[in-house]
C-alpha cells in the first residue's frame, strides 16, 4: 500500500488493542519487527512451540504493548545499524515493563546500545555458520550440548557488554555472541535461532518462551477452533446473519466450516459462477457443501454477466477489475435478495493482513487480487475475518478439525478471477473451453502419477498464439497450449517442477488428442521470479 505505511500501522496497532480483548486469555509472545526478512519466521516457530505469537511493528507504543500483555517480548533484527542517524528504536518504556525480552541480531544490538554497551562495525562481517561455545546453560540455553552450529549475517557487533549483563555465549569472532541478565529476564544473541541452519534454535526459543516467560504451551487449532467459535457467537450476536462469500477454496471452506460451527442458520453462503471455473467446478462445490458440509449455499450463475463486460478485453489489469467490481455487484444483488444481512465474511489470513502493514514498505502492485481493495463501502457491511492471525498449513490444520473433506482440502489454490488470468488476450468461448479441457488432463494425469499433492499448482492456459498440426492427415491450424506446474512453499517465489518426460509426453499426447483445436503443447520453465505463477 504506497504512502500509507505509518497510517496502516496506527490502524494496525487499534486493531491490535481491539483484538486483545478477545484474546487476553491465551498467553502470548509478542515480536517487535525491525524489519528482518525473518520476523516472520520467528513468529512462527513460537507457534510451532505451540505459544500463541504476534508480530507488531517495531514502534508500537509502550501503552498498546502493555494492553496486548504479552508473557515475553522479542526483538528481531533488521537491516539498520542502531548507531546510524534515524535508526529503528523501540518505545523506551518497553524496557521498563518488568517484561523478559530477547533481542536477535538487530535487537540484540538494539538492547546493547540502550542498556549502555558499545555497537561498532566489526573488522570484518560475519554471513553463515558459527561455531557458538555456551558459556553459560542455565536459562536460555538449557537442554542444549555445550556447543552448537549457529547462524549469522551481521556486520555489527557488541564491543562492550553493558552493566548488569553477562556472556552467556561466544563464538571464535564474537566474545558477545549472547548475553544475559538473568535478574531482569532480558537476552540478546547475535545469530538467529529462528533458521533452520541453527541447531536447536527451536529450543533456544522455547526456553525463552516457555522457560524464562512462563507462557503456557496453550497455543494449538482447537483451542483457535474453541476460542474463536465463541467470539463469533458474541460479535454476531443472536439475531444478526452473516454473508460469507466461498470459492471452494480452502481459505472461503474453513471459514464457511467455522462461522457455520459457531452460528448455524444465521450464515449464508454465496459461491459465484463467472463462467470461468475449472471444469464442472460448480457442480463439485455446490456437491460438496451440500453433501459434506451440511452448510446453505446459494448458488448464482452469473456467467452471461461477467463473459459479456469481458468481451474483447485483453488487458490482465482490465479483465482483474471488471471481474472485481463485477463479484461486489453480485453480492449486492445477493444481498438485497436473500438478506438483510449484517455481516461479510472473509478469508484473510495473517500473511496479508502483515504484508498490508507491517513490515513491508511501498511496493509496486503486480497484480490487482480482486478481494483486496475491491470491497466496496456501499455494502454497508461489516467484515469478520476469522482467519486474519493465521498462516496458510495453520489454516489447513484447522480445516481438518473441523472435518473439512480431504478432496476439499487438497485442491491446488485457484485465483479468484480464474480462467480469466489463464487465458492471454481476449476470453473466448474456444480458449475457455480449451483451458479448461486441457487443465483437467494436466489436473488427472499428475493424480495418476502421484504428483497432484506434491506440486502447489498445475493447469494449462491459452492464447492467441497458434501452430499448424497435421491430424489424420489434414492440416490444422490450432492453439498453442501452456502446461506450467510448479512448486511453492507460499505463493511468494515459485519454481517449475522437474516432471519426468513420459509424465509430460502423456499430458502432451492426451492434449492435442482430445482438445479439440489444440495442436501444439509447451512447458513452463520459468521461476518466480522473475515470472510469476499465472501469466496474467
Ligand atoms: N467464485 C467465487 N464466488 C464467491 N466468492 C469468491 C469466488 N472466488 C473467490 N471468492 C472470494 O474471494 C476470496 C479470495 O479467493 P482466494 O482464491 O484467495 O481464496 P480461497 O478460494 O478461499 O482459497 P484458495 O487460495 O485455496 O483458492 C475467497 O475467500 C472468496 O471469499
Ligand atoms: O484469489 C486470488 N485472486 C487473484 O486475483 C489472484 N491472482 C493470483 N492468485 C494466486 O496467487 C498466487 C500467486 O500468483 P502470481 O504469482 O501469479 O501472482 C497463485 O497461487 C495464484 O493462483 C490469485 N488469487
Ligand atoms: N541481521 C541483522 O539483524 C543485522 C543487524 C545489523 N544491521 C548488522 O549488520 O549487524
Ligand atoms: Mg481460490
Amino acid at each position: 500500500m504506497p504512502g500509507c505505511l505509518q497510517g496502516c500501522w496506527k490502524r494496525l496497532e487499534a486493531e491490535i488493542m481491539a483484538e486483545d480483548d478477545n484474546n487476553n486469555k491465551i498467553d502470548k509472545i509478542v515480536v517487535l519487527d525491525f524489519g528482518s526478512q525473518y520476523s516472520h519466521l520467528i513468529c512462527r516457530r513460537i507457534r510451532e512451540a505451540n505459544v500463541y505469537c504476534e508480530l507488531v511493528p517495531y514502534n508500537t507504543p509502550a501503552k498498546a504493548l502493555k494492553e496486548m500483555d504479552p508473557k515475553g517480548i522479542i526483538f528481531s533484527g533488521g537491516p539498520a545499524s542502531v548507531y546510524a542517524k534515524g535508526a529503528p528504536k523501540p518505545d523506551r518504556q518497553i524496557f521498563a515493563m518488568g517484561k523478559p525480552i530477547l533481542g536477535i541480531c538487530y535487537g540484540h544490538q538494539v538492547l546493547v546500545d540502550n542498556f549502555g554497551g558499545k555497537v561498532k562495525r566489526a573488522a570484518s562481517r560475519e554471513y553463515g555458520r558459527a561455531g557458538l561455545k555456551i558459556d553459560d546453560d542455565s536459562d536460555l540455553f538449557k537442554n542444549l550440548d555445550t556447543s552448537i552450529n549457529c547462524w549469522m549475517s551481521h556486520g555489527d557487533a557488541a564491543e562492550k557488554v553493558p552493566d548488569g549483563f553477562k556472556v552467556i555465549g561466544h563464538t571464535e569472532n564474537s566474545q558477545s555472541a549472547a548475553i544475559g541478565d538473568h535478574e531482569r529476564k532480558m537476552y540478546g544473541i547475535q545469530f538467529h535461532p529462528e533458521v533452520v541452519h541453527t541447531e536447536r534454535g527451536m529450543q533456544i526459543l522455547k526456553n525463552f518462551a516457555q522457560e524464562i516467560s512462563g507462557a503456557k504451551p496453550e497455543w494449538d487449532m482447537q483451542s483457535f477452533i474453541d476460542t474463536t467459535v465463541k467470539e463469533i457467537r458474541e460479535q454476531v450476536g443472536k439475531d444478526k446473519r452473516v454473508l460469507a462469500a466461498v470459492s471452494g477454496g480452502i481459505d472461503s471452506t474453513t471459514v464457511a466450516a467455522l462461522m457455520h460451527r459457531a452460528i448455524g442458520k444465521q450464515l449464508s453462503c454465496v459461491f459465484i459462477n463467472h463462467g470461468l471455473l475449472r471444469q464442472d467446478e460448480e457442480k463439485e462445490v455446490v456437491r460438496l457443501f451440500k453433501e459434506h458440509l451440511g452448510i446453505d449455499l446459494i448458488y448464482v450463475n452469473a456467467e452471461k454477466r461477467f463473459l459479456s463486460r469481458l468481451k474483447g478485453v485483453t488487458d490482465p489489469e482490465k479483465k482483474r477489475k471488471i471481474i472485481g467490481d463485477q463479484f461486489a455487484k453480485e453480492f449486492v444483488t445477493v444481498a438485497k435478495k436473500h438478506g438483510p444481512f449484517q455481516w461479510l465474511a472473509q478469508g484473510t489470513l495473517y500473511p496479508d493482513v502483515i504484508e498490508s502493514g507491517v513490515s513491508k514498505g511501498p511496493a509496486a502492485v503486480i497484480k490487482t487480487h480482486h478481494n483486496v481493495g475491491g470491497l466496496p463501502k456501499w455494502l454497508k457491511l461489516q467484515v469478520i475475518e476469522p482467519l486474519r492471525f493465521l498462516y496458510k498449513d495453520e489454516v489447513r490444520k484447522v480445516a481438518k478439525l473441523l472435518e473439512v473433506p480431504d478432496e476439499l482440502l487438497k485442491r491446488h489454490p485457484f485465483p479468484g478471477p480464474g480462467l480469466a488470468v489463464r487465458i492471454i488476450g481476449a476470453i473466448t468461448p474456444e480458449k475457455t473451453r480449451i483451458a479448461k479441457h486441457a487443465s483437467k488432463i494436466v489436473e488427472d494425469e499428475l493424480k495418476a502419477a502421484g504428483y497432484y499433492d506434491k506440486v502447489w499448482q498445475a493447469y494449462a492456459a491459452v492464447g492467441d498464439d497458434r501452430a499448424v498440426g497435421v491430424l489424420g492427415d489434414e492440416r490444422v491450424y490450432g492453439h498453442v497450449v501452456m502446461v506450467r506446474v510448479v512448486e511453492s512453499i507460499d505463493a511468494m517465489t515459485a519454481d517449475w517442477t522437474r516432471l519426468p518426460y513420459d509424465v509430460i509426453e502423456r499430458i502432451s499426447n492426451r492434449i492435442t488428442n482430445e482438445v479439440e483445436g489444440a495442436t501444439w503443447v509447451t512447458y513452463a520453465v520459468s521461476s518466480k521470479p522473475p515470472a510469476t505463477i499465472e501469466p496474467q
